[in-house]
């Protein structure tokens, strides 16, 4: 699997909301996209996630244009967005329903992906007897089930607190490792990026262009012990920088 953009644009109503985004994504990476508020972020995932028509440039996935939303594209928001009235099991089962699969393998990628996201004993419970971060488990448990190759997420842990955000990210990581899944992330949470990708992308904004492409110099297994390394916070302050518009000094 590889996402190639060249030169995308997009405009709303002939103004520049994105210029000249260069992009490439290879199978297995974990690819962070940050900046400032309103530089695209999310339009920039919309178009991926084939919501949002480009105004211009291309965008490929293994040469294939695309054209509009697909099943090789799993999405998960901020919000989980899950359905109210199905169960767990149900919520994580949907997007299958429209995959050609036998009963029997559908059934048992619920099971799996529940258990991959440690929600199998909640399996018949509603979306709103649970806490936000298990809400986030069952979204991204119900991307996965389709797996898709590639992983789409939108400011996945934004809603969440603090602590229940660094689960999730943690939690994010081990999946990503376990299944071998391709991710792109946005997110306006500098740290939250260096943390979890393997590159990260900076936007600017007005027009939000690609200012930087940074490799990330830390192990691929993350812990959060790791924000306090000295690459780490090298890496951080070299990212908010350039959110910032500043010329940064460090390689
Ligand atoms: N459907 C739309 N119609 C018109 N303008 C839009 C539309 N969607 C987004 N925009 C504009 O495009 C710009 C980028 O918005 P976008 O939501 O992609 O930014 P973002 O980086 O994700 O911001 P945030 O971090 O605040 O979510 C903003 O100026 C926004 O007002």
């Amino acid at each position: 699997m590889t996402l190639v953009l060249r030169d995308v644009v997009k405009e709303y109503a002939g103004h520049r909301v994105l210029n000249g985004i260069g992009l490439e994504v290879g199978r297995g990476d974990f690819v962070c996209i940050v900046g400032a508020s309103g530089s695209g972020k999310s339009t920039l995932l919309s178009m991926i996630a084939g919501l949002e028509p480009v105004t211009g440039g291309t965008m490929e996935l293994d040469g294939v244009p695309v054209s509009g939303p697909g099943p090789e594209r799993g999405l998960v928001f901020q919000s989980g967005a899950l359905f109210p009235f199905l169960t767990v099991a149900e919520n994580v089962g949907f997007g299958l329903r429209l995959l050609p699969l036998p009963a029997a393998e559908r059934e048992r990628r619920v099971q799996w992906y529940l258990s991959e996201v440690g929600l199998s004993t909640l399996a018949h419970a509603l979306p709103r007897h649970l806490s936000g971060g298990q809400r986030q488990r069952v979204a991204i448990a119900r991307a996965l089930a389709c797996e898709p190759s590639i992983l789409l997420l939108d400011e996945p842990f934004g809603a969440l607190d603090v602590q229940t955000k660094e689960d999730m990210q943690l939690f994010l990581h081990q999946v990503w490792r376990d299944t071998g899944a391709t991710v792109l992330m946005v997110t306006h949470d500098v740290e939250e990026a260096v943390l979890l990708g393997r590159r990260v992308i900076v936007l600017t904004s007005d027009p939000g262009r690609v200012a930087a492409e940074l490799p990330v110099p830390l192990p691929d297994r993350r812990e959060i012990g790791l924000k306090r390394t000295p690459d780490f916070l090298d890496l951080r302050a070299t990212v908010e920088d350039l959110i910032r518009g500043r010329v940064s000094t460090r390689d």
